[in-house]
């Protein structure tokens, strides 16, 4: 499938499928610019997927493609099925929060399911317990005025998972919180998709982030944009893994190094021998 249709359900059992996806933009001086050449990639269930990149490499122009805001020229984008045979359905969560301020905590979780079908009783039970579930209950009357960062962004990723999505996109969710409620959100990403199977994609340009919360790393680079590397990212943890455990794991700055150097174009390094460049530590790239 191609062109406007591109973005279709399919009976892959990936949850996402990117197949010989190109896209462009033109540019001021009315010259072409080709941001995505035949790219592929895909993500598999209840996978954690970050995308790290400069700034301006086409992360929010893949995203944009990816939920369908966007048309590629060509290619191919498939979301697959659920288990059940239901097609899948993404749903897609930005930086800022977009509260409705004339609408309740609740009201506001229950915007994501609003927007497609009529709300039911269940689903006013499922927004009470989830919200509880993410130390909101206690407000889920209140309007969010009230609310600290944190919490509207809870509300938010609340109003994200209450349509049951198959694929999660994340944009830079967490950029504007502090460093506390970061990673308390990055628990709760971590323990969603370790308990639901649901999958994720997270762009970001927090390099800790994208390790601690992934099983993948996706470096995105070049113009057109190509994918640089592909890391596994696998972490000794005491337990299972955490934002705070998955930071002290052996592996982590072996990780940071090959990441940190990929993004300075720098030749990246699969050894361990990595982890001896000279990091700041909580590098943000940019
Ligand atoms: N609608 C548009 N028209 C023209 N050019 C665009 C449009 N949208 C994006 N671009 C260009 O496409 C390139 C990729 O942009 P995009 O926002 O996807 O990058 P990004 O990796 O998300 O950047 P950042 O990390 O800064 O958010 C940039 O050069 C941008 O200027």
């Amino acid at each position: 499938m191609k062109g406007s249709n591109a973005t279709a359900a399919s009976t892959f059992s990936e949850p996402l499928r990117v197949r010989q996806l190109s896209h462009g933009f033109e540019s001021p001086d009315g010259s072409a610019v080709t941001i995505f050449d035949r790219l592929d990639f895909s993500v598999g269930h209840g996978e954690i997927v970050s995308i790290v990149g400069r700034s301006g490499a086409g992360k929010s122009t893949l995203f944009n493609l990816i939920s369908g805001l966007l048309t590629p020229q060509s290619g191919v984008i498939s979301v697959g099925q659920r288990a059940d045979g239901e097609a899948g359905r993404i749903a897609y969560m930005l930086q800022k929060d977009l509260m409705m301020p004339w609408r309740t905590v609740l009201q506001n979780a229950l915007l994501g399911i609003e927007l497609y079908r009529k709300v039911q009783p269940d689903d006013v039970a499922s927004a009470r317990q989830m919200l509880a579930r993410y130390g909101l209950g206690a407000v889920a009357d209140a309007y969010p005025h009230s609310l600290s960062g944190g919490m509207r962004q809870r509300v938010a990723l609340t109003r994200t998972l209450l349509v049951d999505p198959t694929l999660v996109l994340l944009d830079e969710p967490f950029s504007a919180l502090d460093y506390e409620t970061r990673l308390a959100l990055e628990d709760d990403i971590i323990a969603l998709s370790a308990r639901s199977g649901t999958s994720v994609v997270l762009v970001t340009h927090d390099i800790e982030e994208a390790i601690a919360m992934s099983d993948r790393v996706i470096l995105l680079g070049g113009r057109p944009a190509r994918i640089e590397d592909q890391i596994e990212i696998e972490l000794t943890t005491h337990g299972p893994r955490t934002a705070v455990s998955a930071r002290e794991a052996p592996e982590f700055r072996g990780y940071h190094a090959r990441i940190w150097n990929g993004l300075r174009g720098q030749p990246t390094s699969r050894s361990a021998e990595a982890a001896q460049s000279s990091i700041p530590a909580g590098a943000v790239h940019d």
